[in-house]
Formats: structure tokens, C-alpha cells, sequence
């Protein structure tokens, strides 16, 4: 099924503040924590990779429980691991931080696997301006809530992009599911 899923709350106000304090603790020297997108005309975003972030497994704990239930009362999909290091990106106003239409499945051995993606706002909606994730289930744009602590899930073949912050900065959370190939 094609749908855009929000769960409210999926992390509370302290949560999303224990994330956040966590990266900003973890070793950004360490040029193989953060990294920079590539191609800076699709996305511009400062990320970091939660395997490298000590301390941050109960993150991929409470997703784990968060998928199981919607995928058993949404999408029904074959989903059998979590293939690949959850993310979290910063966006910045200082440099319009954005990433453009895309879709998650890509080529790779691990790209081309992801069936479901799920992303938590991990800033306040106030605290930024612009920095929408919009998303493309069918003819229309849906904005994602922008609550902090919500989770919006879709199957990783579904157009999505952020558009430009303007003001501010936003973080989110990113983590995909992994199965068989669509057939
Ligand atoms: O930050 C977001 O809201 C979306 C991130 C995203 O689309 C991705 O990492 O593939
Ligand atoms: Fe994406």
C-alpha cells in the first residue's frame, strides 16, 4: 500500500534533547563521523551516522518497535533487517541546508534493498523556518507534520524531498528497512 504513515510522539520531548546532546557530544573531528552529501546542488545537510555515536542503541531499539507496528498495521511489506547505520542531518540556514525530490532506493547493495524509510523531527517546528519534508505518495505534496517527536513513514520508492531552510536549524532522524526487492 502507498502511504504516508505519521505517528505523533513516536519520541518525546527528551528524547529528541538525548539524541541531539549525544551527537553534539560525539567526536566531530573525527572526519569519519560526519560527513558531507556529495552533490551539493541535490542535498546540503551536515549528517552523522548513529553507529558511530556511542550510547545511541536504544535509538534503533525504539524504531525496531516503531516499524513493527506499522508495517503490521499500514504497509505489510517483507521487511527483514535494518541494513544500514540510522542517520541524523542537520540542515542549516547558514548554507539554505535542503535535499531536493528523491527517492531512497538507489543503486547499491544496500540502496537498492531499502523498502521503508522513517523520519523523526528532532527540532521544534519553531525553531526553523522553511526545512518542510514533503512528500509524493501519488498526485499530490503532503507535508509531513513538523511536531518534534514525530515520525513520518513511506515506502523508500515514494518521491520526498526538504525544502531550503531559511531560518534556524533542523535536525532529523533517518532510518530505513530493509527486505527482498519490490515484486
Ligand atoms: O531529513 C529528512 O527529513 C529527510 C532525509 C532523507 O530524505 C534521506 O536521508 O534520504
Ligand atoms: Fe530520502
Amino acid at each position: 500500500m502507498i502511504a504516508v504513515h505519521s505517528v505523533s510522539d513516536a519520541f518525546s520531548g527528551a528524547d529528541c534533547t538525548r539524541l541531539l546532546d549525544l551527537i553534539a557530544e560525539a567526536p566531530t573531528r573525527d572526519a569519519g563521523l560526519v560527513r558531507q552529501a556529495r552533490d551539493h546542488n541535490l542535498r546540503r545537510a551536515d549528517l552523522v551516522w548513529l553507529d558511530d555515536v556511542e550510547g545511541s542503541a536504544w535509538v534503533m531499539d525504539r524504531m525496531i518497535e516503531l516499524v513493527r507496528h506499522a508495517n503490521r498495521e499500514v504497509f505489510d511489506f517483507d521487511i527483514t533487517d535494518f541494513a544500514e547505520s540510522a542517520q541524523v542531518a542537520r540542515y542549516g540556514a547558514e548554507r539554505e541546508g535542503h535535499f531536493g525530490w528523491h527517492s531512497d532506493i538507489g543503486e547499491g547493495r544496500l540502496a537498492e534493498r531499502r523498502k521503508l524509510t522513517i523520519v523523526v523531527q528532532l527540532s521544534e517546528a519553531h525553531a526553523y523556518a522553511g526545512g518542510d519534508l514533503e512528500v509524493m505518495p501519488g498526485a499530490n505534496v503532503v507535508a509531513a507534520d513538523r511536531a518534534r517527536g514525530t515520525a513520518t513513514l513511506f515506502p523508500s520508492f515514494v518521491l520526498h524531498r526538504v525544502t531550503p531552510v531559511t531560518a534556524g536549524e533542523r535536525h532529523s532522524l533517518t532510518v530505513w528497512c530493509h527486505g527482498a526487492p519490490f515484486r
